[in-house]
């Protein structure tokens, strides 16, 4: 089991994750979602030791990853599939880590059958697509065969088929009994893979409940009802008896109403009552990308703008503004700009950790196996954490981002 309690991260004034608390279970796919920035490669780097927490701590089985005796035979990883070595062959690179944590040579070889890379298990990594480099990154993570597995964001670049492959390969390392934790922002894919899901929005806990709970909490069912297209004067008189036997409605683009509060059979049984013909009754069930727009709406640091075209081109008809809530996601209780209503506070923050040294090179470093630590943050003091303010900022300078070295 991985476990964060009062997991907080600060990278100078920036707060990355703030006062995180929850547990990963095995036996389960858990997914870990949440916008652009909001921690989650933080958290995990945490979880393997390669980050100091502020304050807080995470452990796996009880115990924080860097006092695991041979970590890589328990704990299996892929955070950034570029961490590899582009001189050397996948076959080599594997080799490298196999020897590093006393695995045998012929489990190189059975997971670079197991990720599909034999036939270019000889080939220098550096000429690797992204989805090769993916798969790399897979077989890395399962070299020892470990019960534990982090995944960030391994569908990254994968063509469908790898897709699939990767969502088996998720659900039957759970069904093994292993701990499986995988960020990833594709949610059709997570509402698929996972079963229960942690969801943060700027580095605090927002959701940490099961899909289906998810999904149920973060969305209202609805029904679409149509009338017939040729005769407008139906659907405004089916809109204001809906509205007069409780229902909200709202117009759909393509002419159908959108209606909520009222049950399918009631609704049918009042338009039949009004002699109203209907084209369409039929219910519609919130998908997880939805359920996770409506619940991190508040929580979204980046959005993109229209663009101008700086005056060199007219705007194509129906190129409408963009920001705020996407066109089909009723949030209720959400106005653009404002706090999410639907995030929670976690709960108090656990007292600050002491963090042990890096004894030596972290195998899911940004640099290839067997170099220094990247580990160089000293702990620093709680601080909490406002919901969208940046904390004031300290004297001391933000650590190199990984992705600001690319
Ligand atoms: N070493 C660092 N120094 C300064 N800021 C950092 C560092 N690492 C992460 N951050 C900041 O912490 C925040 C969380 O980043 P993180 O990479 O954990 O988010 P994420 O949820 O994984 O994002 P994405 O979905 O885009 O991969 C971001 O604002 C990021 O810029």
């Amino acid at each position: 089991m991985i476990e964060a309690v009062g997991l907080t991260k600060r990278y100078g004034a920036k707060t990355a994750v703030h006062n995180l608390s929850f547990q990963v279970r095995p036996g389960t796919v858990t997914g870990f979602l949440g916008p652009n920035g909001s921690g989650k490669s933080t958290t995990m780097r945490m979880i393997l030791g390669l980050d100091a927490p502020t304050s807080g701590r995470a452990t796996i089985g009880g115990r924080p990853f860097r006092q695991l005796p041979n970590a890589p035979r328990q704990v299996g990883a892929l955070l950034d599939a570029k961490a590899v070595h582009g001189g050397r062959s996948a076959r080599q690179h594997l080799l490298c880590l196999a020897q590093l944590s006393g695995i045998p040579a012929r489990r190189v070889d059975e997971v670079l059958g197991v990720v599909g890379l034999q036939d270019v298990a000889k080939r220098r990594s550096k000429g690797f697509s992204l989805g090769m480099g993916q798969r790399l990154g897979i077989a890395a993570a399962l070299l020892g065969d470990p019960q534990v597995l982090l995944f960030d964001e391994p569908v990254n670049g994968l063509d469908p088929e790898g897709i699939l492959w990767v969502r088996n390969l998720m659900k039957q390392l759970a069904a093994e009994g292993r701990t499986v934790f995988v960020s990833s922002h594709l949610m059709s894919e997570m509402a698929l893979t996972a079963e229960h899901l942690i969801v943060i929005g700027r580095g605090q806990l927002m959701a940490d409940m099961s899909v289906k709970d998810f999904i149920s909490a973060n969305s209202a069912d609805f029904a679409r009802v149509r009338t017939p297209d040729s005769e407008p004067e139906q659907r405004e008189k089916l809109t204001s008896t809906l509205a007069e036997a409780g229902g909200q409605v709202v117009a759909e683009k393509d002419g159908a109403l959108r209606v909520s509060g009222l049950p399918l059979p009631r609704i049918s049984d009042l338009a039949h009552e009004a002699d109203i013909r209907l084209w369409e009754l039929s219910p519609h069930q919130a998908s997880l990308e939805e359920a996770y727009m409506q619940l991190t709406q508040g929580a979204v640091d980046y959005r993109s703008t229209v663009d101008q075209r700086a005056g060199l081109q007219e705007a194509p008809a129906g190129y409408g503004p963009q920001g705020g809530v996407p066109q089909g996601y009723a949030v209720p209780g959400y106005t653009p700009g404002q706090p999410n209503p639907y995030t929670q506070q976690a709960a108090g923050a656990a007292p600050g950790q002491g963090y042990p040294p890096p004894a030596q090179g972290h195998p899911y470093g940004a640099e290839p196996y067997g170099a220094p630590h990247p580990y160089g943050q000293q702990p620093q003091a709680p601080a909490p954490m406002p919901p969208s303010a940046p904390a004031p900022a300290p004297a001391d300078p933000a650590t190199p981002h990984p992705e600001d070295a690319r």
